[in-house]
């Protein structure tokens, strides 16, 4: 195991390791918005490059403004970067695709934006649009396919979607950005099939990009890997640098990198990915890399490799800390064998190999780190594969050199960092001072089903992918990831037993193409302003490890036939919506399917991300609102009784009527749509009734009962509250009966009061485009929301025809309506809409109301205002863990800043 001198090695080809078995993609093609993603602005790529073309630029829109649009009369509206790196082995993709124009911003949003002063991109001299970061990858051997694909998407022309595309225009002379061997290599196939020419970028610069962009951009990408346990770790963007990065390819690089742009290759080895692969495939009679590897999950390389315990008869060498199963030598023990090579399992040998490989790089990458005193080792590259095993042996080989003082971490994107790093070369992407909460993952339904003989997802259209997966469902494979992830045993100091393996079949590849899915750039998300220690938030109350995953597998799983039935009945239930409503199901399914497998398979991954994960699926097959007719049923019920609660609200004193609004809030909060329980019971009677029930039960104290806290507080006459932010949960009675009547009670104490709902639809959540026509609904019967929706810009005329009860009120603080930027029945505060986080600004008091928002998520958030949390717990499960309570029990948790 002599680690190579960088002076004398001779210098390793740059490329990767790979073989067959290998095709695209985790990437797919979903129509669902961002949540969101608003602009206005038209931008393109001109024929030659996708830069901007900023000739003829014009401002538009009125002087006041504080970041005014930019009109680019001659950009076309979608700009798309493509950039490669053809490596040995693989041709890896990374491209961007804009959204579709989203200019159509509808009259709340405007106007809340100029009230709020919300400018997006205000640091740049240009806003970057939304759009979406794909990542794919094609053997090299089958270049064809990925000059298909990108010629089938029209990448190299700005997408299908680009003017340039849809007038057939050719544009002579396109650029795109290649790195690696083959953009030399094949820069004359690649202008001879798509007419563009590849622009070279040195890879290790490319290599230095993309991997600091990833820790820098991407919440959880690296993460370390032992005894089969992966942790995700934050690095912080502060405290990034200096880090040693080993990119294992075919060869293996050893760069030291300093900062953005700094850096030094320190050494390098000629032993690496393609050593593994080579001699594999002279000794075995694999057909692949991945056969390889998967050889090697069955492999004993003690009946290979020479160890302490053959040379000191099977004692440990305990002086110099080597137990008996530590390899003293690789390979050694064929010496004295005397056997022929097809004498020896092919299992046994890939194992050996593979172990011989994965420690020498360990190795001499530790002796580097020792070198520069680094302490932070990141491995990337295709050799890693998200191998459990591969990553286990170099951490082992780490630790046990560093005598646990340095760390090697691994990159989710590791094969791609060539490839980042070329599109991070285009100048003008605008993408790089990107945070984390600027990029949404997504995980698209194709993602679980990469491998085996159908690779996939679909590229195309809605349809290719609902047959696709009728095809997947048809064949029966097997939605099942066998990546070892049990703990290899050691013995001692010295080193690893064979590796427990959970199958035969590996999808090391496959898990590696699972662990990244599409990177959502929504530029109008931002960090809340009001959270205490964003560094330190954790929106998730409850880790999601086995255990509780399992039953969260049961619940979404039962509650899925429901689901279905609701969505296609939202989509009057046409064959159509039956096909998409059947394909939905096996799309949730399988995520569900691979999670229960890898819990760590999406990166970090909590209860709220599972519940965004359903929403996006339903909206991945263009179901854009499920719930949308009960919402409006319920609607219409409840504020028909609206008026009637107002008036008895009214006749009570300020004290009684605070609780009774509380109370009102924990009462209506029972109409979840989301909850097993929830749904059997309105089998059992109308809205109305199950209202009166609910409020009925409402025996105090509460589970949690800080509700005196907050009357003293809210009743305090020296210091009222100001402005408060009120987030709402679900439509119906939840929001008309619950929280209107509360939000109705801070105006008329003369409190600002913006109300913050979803984005987009997510089970009968109430959205913020459905939210005014509400207020406006309630404002008929009511003046001082009436006078508070018009201040705030809700209600535009005074509507004609309504009692005029609030004449003589003075002109009223207002009330809004924001988005929160979520599409999900949880809140992640790391990533809200700039609109809210405008909102927030001088908010002294916030209002988190339902399980999504204030027990799943949130519970234990600490924000710089006073934060009141009210939710009725409408599952026995979470009752129990939470508050060791029962379902049905009330929330009101009171929290003062001091
Ligand atoms: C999805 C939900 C969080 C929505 O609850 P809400 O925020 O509307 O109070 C909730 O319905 C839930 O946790 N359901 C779990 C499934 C069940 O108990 O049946
Ligand atoms: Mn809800």
């Amino acid at each position: 195991m002599a680690a190579n001198n960088s002076s004398e090695a001779p210098i390793p080809p740059l490329e990767e390791a790979g073989g067959e078995g290998v095709k695209h993609e985790a990437e797919a093609d979903g129509k669902g918005k961002a949540p969101a993603a608003s602009t206005t602005t038209m931008l393109h790529r001109s024929g030659s490059r996708p830069q901007l073309d900023l000739s003829g630029a014009a401002i538009h829109g009125t002087l006041e403004d504080r970041n005014p649009t930019i009109l680019l009369p001659n950009q076309s509206d979608d700009i798309s970067h493509l950039a490669l790196d053809i490596g040995g082995s693989l041709i890896k993709l990374v491209y961007f695709s804009r959204h579709a124009d989203q200019s159509t911003e509808d009259k709340r949003k405007l106007s809340t934006k100029k009230r709020l002063e919300i400018f997006t991109g205000a640091r740049r001299s240009y806003p970057v649009l939304g759009g979406r970061l794909h990542f794919v990858k094609f053997e090299t051997g089958k270049l064809n396919e990925c000059l298909d694909f990108i010629s089938s998407k029209q990448l190299h022309r700005g997408g299908v979607d680009s003017p340039s595309w849809r007038s057939g225009a050719q544009p002579d002379n396109i650029v795109i950005k290649a790195t690696g061997g083959g953009a030399y290599k094949y820069a004359d196939l690649f202008k001879e099939r798509l007419g563009v020419s590849l622009e070279k970028e040195d890879e290790m610069d490319c290599l230095v990009a993309g991997s600091n962009f990833l820790l820098k951009a991407i919440r959880h990408e690296a993460f370390t890997h032992m005894d089969g346990q992966k942790e995700y770790v934050q690095i912080d963007q502060n405290d990034m640098f200096p880090y040693l990065l080993v990119n294992v390819g075919s060869g293996v690089s050893i760069i030291k990198v300093d900062g953005h742009g700094k850096f030094q290759r320190v050494s390098g080895t000629n032993v690496g990915g393609g050593t593994y692969w080579g001699l594999g495939r002279l000794m075995t009679e694999c057909k692949s890399f991945d056969e390889l590897l998967e050889l090697s999950q069955r492999g004993d390389n003690s009946t290979i490799d020479m160890l302490v315990g053959d040379i000191y008869g099977g004692l440990d060498y305990s002086k110099i800390g080597l137990s008996a199963s530590t390899i003293a030598s690789s390979f050694g023990k064929t010496i004295s064998d005397n056997k022929e090579l097809s004498e020896y399992r092919p299992e046994d040998i890939s194992l050996s190999l593979l172990r011989m490989i994965s420690y020498n790089i360990g190795q001499i990458s530790y002796l580097n780190a020792l070198r520069y005193g680094l302490k932070r080792i990141l491995f990337g590259g295709f050799f890693i594969r998200g191998h459990a095993y591969t990553m286990d042996t170099i951490s082992f080989a780490v630790h046990f050199w560093s005598k646990g003082e340095a760390k090697a971490m691994f990159l989710r994107h590791e094969g791609f960092l060539g490839a980042l790093g070329a599109f991070m070369s285009y100048e003008k992407h605008g993408l790089d001072d990107l945070s984390a909460h600027h990029l949404v993952e997504r995980f698209p339904m194709g993602a679980p089903y990469v491998g085996g003989k159908i690779h996939g997802p679909p590229l195309g259209d809605l349809n290719e992918k609902i047959s696709w997966m009728e095809k997947f469902v048809q064949k029966g494979t097997q939605i099942t990831a066998p990546v070892p992830m049990g703990a290899p045993a050691t013995t001692g100091m010295g080193g690893f037993e064979r590796p427990t393996s959970k199958g035969d079949i590996l999808r090391s590849d496959a898990s590696a193409a699972l662990n990244v899915g599409v990177l959502h750039l929504v530029p109008s998300l931002d960090v809340f302003p009001l959270l205490e220690d964003p560094k330190t938030y954790e929106p998730n109350t409850i880790d999601l490890d086995h255990n509780e995953f399992k039953y969260w597998f049961t619940v979404l799983s039962d509650h899925l036939p429901d689901l279905v039935e609701k969505a296609v009945a939202s989509e009057g239930g046409t064959d159509d919506a039956k096909r998409r409503g059947d394909a939905f199901a096996h799309a949730f399914s399988a995520h569900l399917a691979r999670l229960m497998e890898e819990p760590a398979a999406y990166g970090k991954f909590g209860l709220a991300n599972l519940l965004e994960l359903r929403e996006e699926c339903l909206r991945e097959f263009q179901f854009f609102d499920a719930y949308v007719s009960i919402k409006q049923r319920e609607n219409e019920a409840s504020l028909a009784v609206l008026p009637d609660l107002l008036m008895e609200l009214d006749s009570m004193d300020e004290e009684a009527r605070l609780l009774a609004l509380i109370e009102g809030v924990l009462a209506a909060n029972i109409f979840d749509w989301g909850s097993k329980a929830c749904v059997d019971l309105y089998h059992q009677g109308t809205i109305i009734e199950i209202y009166r029930m609910s409020r009925k039960k409402m025996q105090r104290p509460w589970r949690i009962d800080d509700f005196d806290m907050f009357k003293k507080r809210m009743l305090k006459k020296d210091q009222p509250y100001k402005k408060a932010l009120i987030s709402v949960d679900n439509s119906g009675a939840d929001v008309v009966l619950g929280m209107l009547p509360l939000a109705r009670e801070f105006l008329r104490h003369g409190i600002e009061v913006v109300l913050v709902a979803n984005s987009l639809p997510a089970l009968n959540d109430i959205t913020a485009n459905e939210l005014p026509e509400i207020v406006a609904e309630a404002a008929k019967h009511c003046g001082i929301l009436r006078k508070a929706a018009e201040a705030g810009g809700l209600i535009v005329d005074a509507m004609a025809g309504i009692q005029d009860d609030a004449k003589d009120e003075p002109v009223s603080v207002p009330l809004m309506v924001v988005e929160n930027g979520c599409g999900s029945p949880c809140i992640d505060f790391r990533q809200v809409s700039s609109e809210l986080a405008a909102a927030a600004k001088d908010a002294d008091l916030l209002i988190l109301e339902g399980m999504g928002r204030a027990l799943h998520t949130n519970l234990n958030a600490r924000f710089k205002c006073d934060a009141l949390k009210l939710a009725m717990v409408k599952n026995q499960r979470l009752a129990e863990k939470l508050f060791n309570g029962n379902i049905y029990d009330c929330i009101c948790k009171f929290e003062p800043v001091s």
